[in-house]
């Protein structure tokens, strides 16, 4: 079984968006994939029953349902340690782990998408998604934007994550200029020399997951 762990320079950079163009590539390849959410805090209210907005999205590309693509759906729309508390629920990461190890025994491929950026509170200050990941032993893949700013967040999530021992295969970076701009450029250029980290991807703002404007800058599905 392969996979990664999807995080992000920050909560709303488009990991699920990324997520899930990159399943659109591995269901394309004829890859067993799926997609798994974890923890999905700010759930929504939708047809009378509290959904998981990510795995709706993932939805777009694969059969799914909630109960089978997430462990903790929590209501309100802010870092899972307080949004469990809100809800009275017990985060506990066994049950992630377990989840996980089905998907493993069904699927070939599977992408785990983190909450918000990775040094983000999953059950408190002492288990993050940072150690989520390194649970989960899957390696990270780095969602990071492409317009200013993101020299800063990327580098510091990529210093962060090798205190934690983590292995990472790549960057994604995400919401480019069509063409892509000065600044944006520069920016690959920048963050490649600061972090020794490859960027894998380029996927430009778009209207719909279609592939056909992702520029994949290396074959991560083999
Ligand atoms: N390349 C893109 N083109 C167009 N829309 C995008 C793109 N990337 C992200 N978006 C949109 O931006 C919003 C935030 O993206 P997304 O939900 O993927 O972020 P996230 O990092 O998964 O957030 P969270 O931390 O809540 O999980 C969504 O409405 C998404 O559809
Ligand atoms: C609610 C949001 N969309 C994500 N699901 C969770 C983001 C947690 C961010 C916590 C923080 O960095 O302050
Ligand atoms: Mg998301």
């Amino acid at each position: 079984m392969r996979g990664f762990f999807i995080t992000g320079t920050d909560t709303d950079v488009g990991k699920t968006f990324v997520t899930t163009c990159m399943l659109r590539t591995l269901i394309d390849k004829r890859i067993r994939a799926t997609a798994y959410k974890p923890v999905q805090s700010g759930a929504q209210w939708k047809e009378g029953k509290w959904i998981a907005p990510d795995v709706d999205m993932y939805r777009k590309v694969i059969d799914i349902t909630d109960e089978e693509g997430c462990t903790y759906i929590l209501k309100t729309p802010c870092s899972p340690h307080l949004a469990a508390q809100i809800d009275g629920v017990t985060i506990e990461p066994e049950r992630i782990v377990a989840h996980m190890q089905k998907l493993q025994q069904t699927y070939d491929f599977v992408l785990v998408e983190g909450a918000g950026g990775i040094a983000v509170p999953i059950v408190d200050e002492s288990f993050l998604v940072a150690h989520l990941a390194r649970s989960l032993s899957l390696p990270l893949i780095i969602v990071a934007r492409a317009s200013v700013g993101t020299i800063n967040h990327t580098v510091l999530t990529v210093q962060y994550a090798k205190t934690f021992g983590l292995q990472i295969a790549g960057i994604v970076m995400n919401g480019f200029s069509t063409p892509k701009n000065e600044i944006e450029q520069d920016n690959i250029r920048m963050i490649e020399t600061m972090t020794g980290v490859p960027v894998i991807g380029e996927i430009p703002h778009m209207t719909s997951v279609s592939d056909s404007d992702i520029v994949w800058r290396e074959e991560w599905w083999r």
